[in-house]
C-alpha cells in the first residue's frame, strides 16, 4: 500500500579508507499522513543516516524516498529538521532565528504576517515572553524550543527529529515531549524521530520501528502503539500492554547485541584462520 511517505529499498554506502561500507540496505518503510514513527536501534546502526537521507542532507545510494507523491532530491522546506542541538544564530533573537526560515517559506506574506507566524510558534513552545532575547542568552532547553518552533513555523509536510531531547534534563525533556505532541495534534505533521529511549518511543509514537544492527541495517521489527491520543503520560504508563511492549523492544535490542557478538567472534575466527593458512601451505 502506498504511503504519504515511502522509503523504498533505501540504501547507503559510505566510501571509507577500507573501501565502500554498506551501512543501510533494503530499508523499506511507509508512513501514513500525520503518523508519528520513532526509529530505535543500537548506536551506529544507521538511524541518523536514514534521517539525513530523508532530510536531503545526505545523498541516497540506492532506492529512494517519496513524500506526498514527490521523490526527494536534496533538502527543502517541506521537511523541518531538529537535531540534538538546535544550531541557532547566537547573535539573533529567538524571533529573528525563527523568522529566518519563515521569510523563505512565506516570501509574499507581509512583515507583520511573518512575524505573527514566528511569534505564534514561539508562544506555543512557551517562549512568548522571550521573543526578543538573543539566542546566546537562552538556556539549552529554551534554545531547543526555538529549534522546534523554527521547524513547525515552516509548516513542513514532514518533521525529522534526531534525538531532539537528548541533551536536556529529564523534567525539560518531559515538558517538551508534551508540548511537541500538543502541536502535532494541532498541525498533524508526519513525524520521524530518532531516540535511544524506549519509554520516549512508547509515549510519543504511533509505531516504533526497530532497526537491525549494521552493517546492512534495515527494518527489523515494527511495534504498533495501542495508546489513545491525546496521550496522557499516566494513562500510557498504566496501559496493560505498556510493559509487555517495553519488554519486547528491549528483547529485540538484546537479540541484536547477541547476533553482533556472534558475528564479531566469527569474523575474528575467520581472520585468524586466513592468517594461518599460508603458513600451513608452506610447512
Ligand atoms: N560520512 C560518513 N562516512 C563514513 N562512515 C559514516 C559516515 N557517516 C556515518 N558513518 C558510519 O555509518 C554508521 C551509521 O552511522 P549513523 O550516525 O547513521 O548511526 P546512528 O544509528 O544514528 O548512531 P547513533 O545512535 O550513535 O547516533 C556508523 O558506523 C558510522 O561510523
Amino acid at each position: 500500500m502506498a504511503g504519504y511517505v515511502e522509503m523504498f529499498r533505501l540504501g547507503k554506502t559510505y566510501d571509507t579508507p577500507n573501501g565502500p561500507a554498506v551501512i543501510v540496505e533494503e530499508f523499506n518503510l511507509n508512513m501514513a499522513k500525520g503518523e508519528y514513527i520513532c526509529l530505535l536501534g543500537h548506536s551506529g546502526c544507521g538511524k541518523s543516516t536514514v534521517l539525513t537521507m530523508t532530510a536531503g542532507l545526505n545523498p541516497i545510494s540506492d532506492g529512494g524516498i517519496v513524500i506526498d507523491g514527490h521523490e526527494i532530491e536534496g533538502p527543502g522546506p517541506d521537511r523541518g529538521v531538529v537535531f540534538q542541538s538546535p544550531c541557532l544564530m547566537p547573535w539573533m533573537t529567538a524571533l529573528e532565528n525563527v523568522l529566518l526560515g519563515v521569510n523563505q517559506v512565506y516570501p509574499h506574506g507581509s512583515k507583520a504576517q511573518r512575524r505573527d507566524i514566528a511569534g505564534y510558534y514561539l508562544t506555543l513552545v512557551g517562549l512568548g515572553s522571550s521573543l526578543h532575547t538573543r539566542a546566546s542568552a537562552l538556556s539549552q532547553g529554551m534554545q531547543q524550543r526555538v529549534g522546534i518552533a523554527r521547524a513547525f513555523a515552516l509548516k513542513p509536510k514532514m518533521l525529522l527529529l534526531d534525538e531532539p531531547f537528548g541533551m536536556l534534563d529529564s523534567l525539560t525533556r518531559m515538558e517538551l515531549q508534551e508540548i511537541l505532541l500538543e502541536i502535532l495534534v494541532r498541525d498533524k505533521v508526519t513525524t520521524l524521530m530518532i531516540t535511544h529511549d524506549v519509554d520516549e518511543a512508547l509515549f510519543m509514537s504511533d509505531r516504533v520501528v526497530m532497526m537491525t544492527n549494521g552493517p546492512r541495517a534495515r527494518v527489523g521489527k515494527v511495534f504498533e502503539m495501542p495508546f489513545d491520543r491525546p496521550r496522557v503520560r499516566a494513562e500510557v504508563l498504566d496501559h496493560p500492554q505498556y510493559y509487555d511492549l517495553r519488554g519486547d523492544m528491549i528483547q529485540f535490542l538484546e537479540d541484536q547485541d547477541h547476533k553482533k557478538l556472534k558475528a564479531d567472534a566469527e569474523a575474528l575466527e575467520a581472520k585468524k584462520q586466513a592468517e594461518q593458512e599460508p603458513q600451513e601451505v608452506g610447512v
